[in-house]
């Protein structure tokens, strides 16, 4: 088994949860895709960078991350998935708002100023999330490449409807769920 397989098959395993549930956007639904409990886990999390890494290929950026906190584990398995690939990239953390104290840095680690950067995201619904991210990243003179995430829930036509490239490792096709 490949590793978009081997992953596909741990996300089916251990983060579709089914039940009712309040949304990032207020929406309701009767399932979650709760990848947090893939991109922490010691057996998902190294396939999360490989596959990532590899369904942005093509899009020439040295630098990933996204809104806090869905987003975290993914820049962070993809950076260490492109070192054991003998390839720097660096990883950043986009707040949900400013910091008042320290630094007051809205986006933290490495600058992103006039850098080719990826936007990424666990999962989408609205794209309300990693639009919000290539917003911030905008303002701290970030080049967006394009926008990746672990799972499609719905947001394609509201991504691509920026212009930005899309990629997706998996569609609720993939997980049966639509
Ligand atoms: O495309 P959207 O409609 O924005 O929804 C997707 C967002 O929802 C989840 O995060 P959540 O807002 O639950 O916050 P968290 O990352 O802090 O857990 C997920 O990690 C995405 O960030
Ligand atoms: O839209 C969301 O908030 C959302 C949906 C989902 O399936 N998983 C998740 O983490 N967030």
């Amino acid at each position: 088994m490949d590793e978009r397989a081997k992953l596909l098959d741990e996300i089916k395993k251990k983060g579709v949860v089914h039940g009712r549930v309040v949304l990032s956007s207020g929406r309701e639904a009767d399932w979650y895709v709760d990848l947090r409990r893939i991109t922490l886990d010691g057996v998902a999390a190294p396939l999360v960078g490989q596959v990532m890494l590899d369904v942005t290929e093509d899009l020439g950026y040295d630098a990933v991350g996204g809104l806090t906190l869905g987003a975290d584990p993914v820049a962070t398995a993809m950076l260490h998935a492109a070192a054991a690939r003998g390839r720097h990239l660096d990883a950043f953390v986009v707040r949900k708002a400013g910091k008042a104290h320290g630094l007051q840095r809205r986006i933290e680690g490495p600058d992103v100023a006039g850098r080719r950067v990826l936007a990424v995201e666990d999962t989408s619904t609205t794209g309300g999330s990693v639009l919000t991210a290539v917003e911030a990243l905008r303002e701290a003179g970030a080049e967006i490449v394009g926008v990746a995430t672990i799972v499609d829930r719905g947001a394609a036509a509201a991504i691509e409807a920026t212009g930005l490239p899309y990629r997706t490792a998996y569609t609720l096709t993939d997980l049966g769920l639509d």
